[in-house]
């Protein structure tokens, strides 16, 4: 038997009513995170990521759809003026503890030292005082942060200031963490150590992670699943190999040019006088492939077999979830028919060839 899903968002609508405007924030979304999933929504300013996040712990109530967290019902209602179940009161409270977030700008207390900011977390614990001292040393303990315990938040780095919220989101031992652009205000140095921080809670306590971002670097380092949203929508989602290898939208594509360059390498090779000059007998191609196609050199064999030559222009190889995931640009030489067997062999073998230039008869 498959398990639930922890989060089940199903048919969510957000409208916000402003004088004689409506605005859909969220339009008819469903969104299935599995417990341990480390789910990127990726999306442009205003595509409504935080709208749809919010809908998880109910920050923001949804015009219509379903939510259900940890198998509970949280939100129902099949349209804006059917009746509606929603928790409230003391439940939604107790809930939303449960529920950890973190954002971008921390939203720290700076009045409150780095201890007196996590503690406030457990103000409604049922924990002894004793207890709750000594959680917050063992949060300060697992970020790293045991040395700043008494500084206030004006004197931390924004990683370190960072490591406090997580630190504050986790008293509570959620099972549930959202972060809402947590590293969109840090240096690429310090989002990789707040990313590294998120993937070892998710990968040793089972964190499950909702992350919401508009950079696919982020969503790269550690999402399994992907969902692009555009103008309320999601329009595409996938396992993050899925999304990185074989992106159906053109938004999609945008966002992994982000994380891979490659649209930039295609366009400054397309200059240089090999492509440029290319001959009758050659094509410019890209080459893409998941994980190790063979075991076997295909480069290689594409010579010894066809009498095929690959000149390498560029390549780039990312692990993506331990898998290799390559990209070749190319230009490939032979006689018409054995370049035809030859880019035949290389699809036989999962390769995903893209002519670029030239070709136009294979
Ligand atoms: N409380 C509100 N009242 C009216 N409109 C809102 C409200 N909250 C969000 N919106 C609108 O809903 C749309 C989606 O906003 P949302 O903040 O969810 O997008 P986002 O993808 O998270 O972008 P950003 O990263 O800039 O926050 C925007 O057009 C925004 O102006």
């Amino acid at each position: 038997m498959t398990e639930e899903p922890i989060i089940k968002l199903d048919n969510i609508n957000v409208t916000f009513h402003q004088k004689k405007r409506t605005i859909t924030a969220v339009n008819n979304v469903t969104v299935h995170v599995n417990r341990g999933d480390v789910y990127g929504i990726v999306g442009y300013s205003g595509a409504g990521k935080s709208t749809l996040v919010r809908v998880i712990n109910l920050l923001q109530e949804p015009t219509s759809g379903s939510v259900i967290v940890n198998n509970e019902t949280f939100f129902q209602a099949t349209d804006e003026n059917a009746k509606k179940t929603i928790i409230g009161g003391n439940a939604l409270r107790d809930r939303r503890r449960k529920i950890g977030m973190i954002f971008q700008h921390f939203n720290l207390l700076n009045e409150r030292t780095v201890t007196e900011n996590v503690a406030f977390a457990l103000q409604h614990s049922p924990l002894k005082d004793e207890e709750k001292k000594a959680k917050v040393a063992e949060l300060l303990e697992l970020v790293d942060l045991s040395d700043r315990a008494d500084q206030f938040p004006a004197q931390l780095s924004g990683g370190q200031k960072q490591r406090v919220a997580i630190a504050r989101a986790l008293a509570n031992d959620p099972e549930i963490l959202i972060s809402d652009e947590a590293t969109s205000a840090l240096d690429p140095k310090t989002t990789n150590q707040i990313l590294a921080l998120l993937k070892k809670l998710n990968q040793e306590f089972g964190l499950t992670i909702v992350l919401i971002t508009h950079e696919m670097q982020a969503v790269k380092e550690i999402a399994n699943k992907v969902s692009v949203m555009q103008d309320g929508e999601i329009i595409e989602s996938g396992s993050l190999l899925e999304i990185f290898a074989q992106p159906k939208e053109q938004l999609t594509r945008e966002f992994i040019e982000t994380a891979t360059n490659i649209d930039k390498a295609i366009e400054t090779i397309s200059h240089e006088a090999l492509v440029h000059n290319l001959k009758d007998n050659e094509v410019f191609a890209r080459l893409s492939y998941v994980g190790d196609t063979t075991d076997e050199p295909l480069i290689t064999g594409l010579f010894r077999d066809f009498n095929v030559t690959a000149n390498i222009l560029y390549g780039n190889i990312e692990i993506l979830q331990e898998t290799p995931v390559g990209s070749l640009l190319v230009i490939l030489s032979g006689e018409s028919a054995q370049l035809k067997a030859a880019l035949g062999t290389l699809r036989d073998h999962h390769v995903t060839v893209e002519l670029i230039k030239g070709g136009q008869s294979l």
